[in-house]
């Protein structure tokens, strides 16, 4: 009897998981963090309604999803001396300060935007069909991920945005900790760069290094050009990559034909997750690597890999040799050598 009413229990758990999710959102749209940042001390609920503009009559209702949230480790839960329930910053919830260098909260925003959350309602009928070139989000919205992204500047500009908040993150780590895998490189190409922010960090991190920011037309021509050092130029990686000394990221083949030999300095860096690599606090760990193989798996038909399917995609792109660093979290640095 116990154990049917525990499975009930995290059935009912499962299911209402996506709730979490939503006021995770809601929290990064009404920016509650930089309320509470700005109030200086635990805000109240009165306090955030007067400062979200939140109708007092909603203030039962901001509650509920501030008592959730805090539950998560979003916000730590406090009372004040008369009694009333409070509510400050965590570690997590700073991420999402719009003051912070590395603000997640257009990030948060893009995962779970409309237009990204309604392509898992296909999944069920995705699985069941023979096609595998297909994703559930282009039966969703009949183009893939960057043709939606080309024809709608709005979702183009969050989904951008959102890049940079991660790659300025990941970028700052790597930089401090891997600078080995960067050392002596001239040119570098970062394949489906963005809008350049990681190009900004190597060229400011690296002195002489000289980058090249390559992507498509449409994110190309809303990049901001930041430095005489970066290069922009926009097309489509599977038909040529501009050359380079070393190329960041992203599809193998077309890369290596950018590149010169190892001799002379060629090699391909790629910032990813490694599937099974040891990481701090490895339950967490282990669940987002396998959210965001889901999450690749329906938004753009790309996968997470373990070491051993890194190392056959490199084998078959003719690639000689590799070396991995696992030192940025829940990512890797990738370094691989034609
Ligand atoms: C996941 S984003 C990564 C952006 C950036 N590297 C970063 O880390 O912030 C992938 C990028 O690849 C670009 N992209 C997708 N298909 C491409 C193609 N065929 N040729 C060039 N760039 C492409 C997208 O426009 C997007 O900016």
């Amino acid at each position: 009897m116990e154990e049917t009413l525990k499975a009930h229990a995290q059935l009912w758990n499962l299911t209402f998981s996506y709730i979490k999710s939503m006021c995770l959102k809601c929290a990064a749209e009404l920016e509650i963090p930089d309320a509470i940042h700005l109030h200086g001390t635990p805000a109240t609920v009165s306090d955030l309604c007067a400062s979200l503009s939140v109708p007092t009559v909603k203030s039962r209702h901001l509650r509920s999803l501030m008592r959730l949230l805090s539950h998560k480790g979003l916000f730590e839960p406090h009372v004040t001396p008369s009694g009333e329930e409070a509510f400050d910053l965590t570690p997590v919830s700073r991420f999402l300060l719009s003051t912070s260098i590395h603000c997640s909260s257009p990030f948060v925003r893009m995962i779970l935007d409309r237009h990204i959350m309604d392509s898992s309602q296909m999944l069920a009928e995705w699985l069941r069909r023979p096609d595998v070139s297909t994703s559930p989000f282009e039966i969703t919205h009949g183009k893939d991920l960057w043709g939606l992204n080309a024809v709608m500047p709005q979702f183009n500009r969050i989904f951008n945005s959102a890049m940079e908040g991660d790659s300025s993150f990941v970028i700052d780590i790597v930089t401090r900790v891997c600078r080995e895998a960067f050392r002596g490189i001239g040119s570098l190409v970062d394949v489906g760069g963005g809008t350049g922010l990681t190009a900004v960090k190597l060229v400011e991190a690296f002195t002489g290094l000289r980058c090249i920011v390559f992507d498509l037309p449409h994110v190309i021509a809303t990049a901001p050009r930041a430095s005489a050092a970066i290069e922009f130029v926009s097309g489509d990686m599977f038909v040529e990559v501009p050359r380079a000394d070393a190329a960041l990221l992203k599809i193998l083949m077309r890369c290596k034909e950018a590149i010169p030999p190892r001799e002379k300095g060629g090699k391909i860096i790629i910032i990813d997750m490694v599937v099974g690599v040891p990481v701090d606090d490895a339950q967490i760990a282990f669940e987002t690597l396998l959210l965001w193989d889901l999450h690749m798996m329906i938004n753009t038909n790309g996968k997470e890999r373990d070491e051993k399917e890194w190392r056959n995609l490199f084998i078959a792109s003719g690639l000689c040799d590799y070396k991995i660093t696992h030192s940025i979290g829940l990512r890797s640095v990738i370094e691989m050598y034609p």
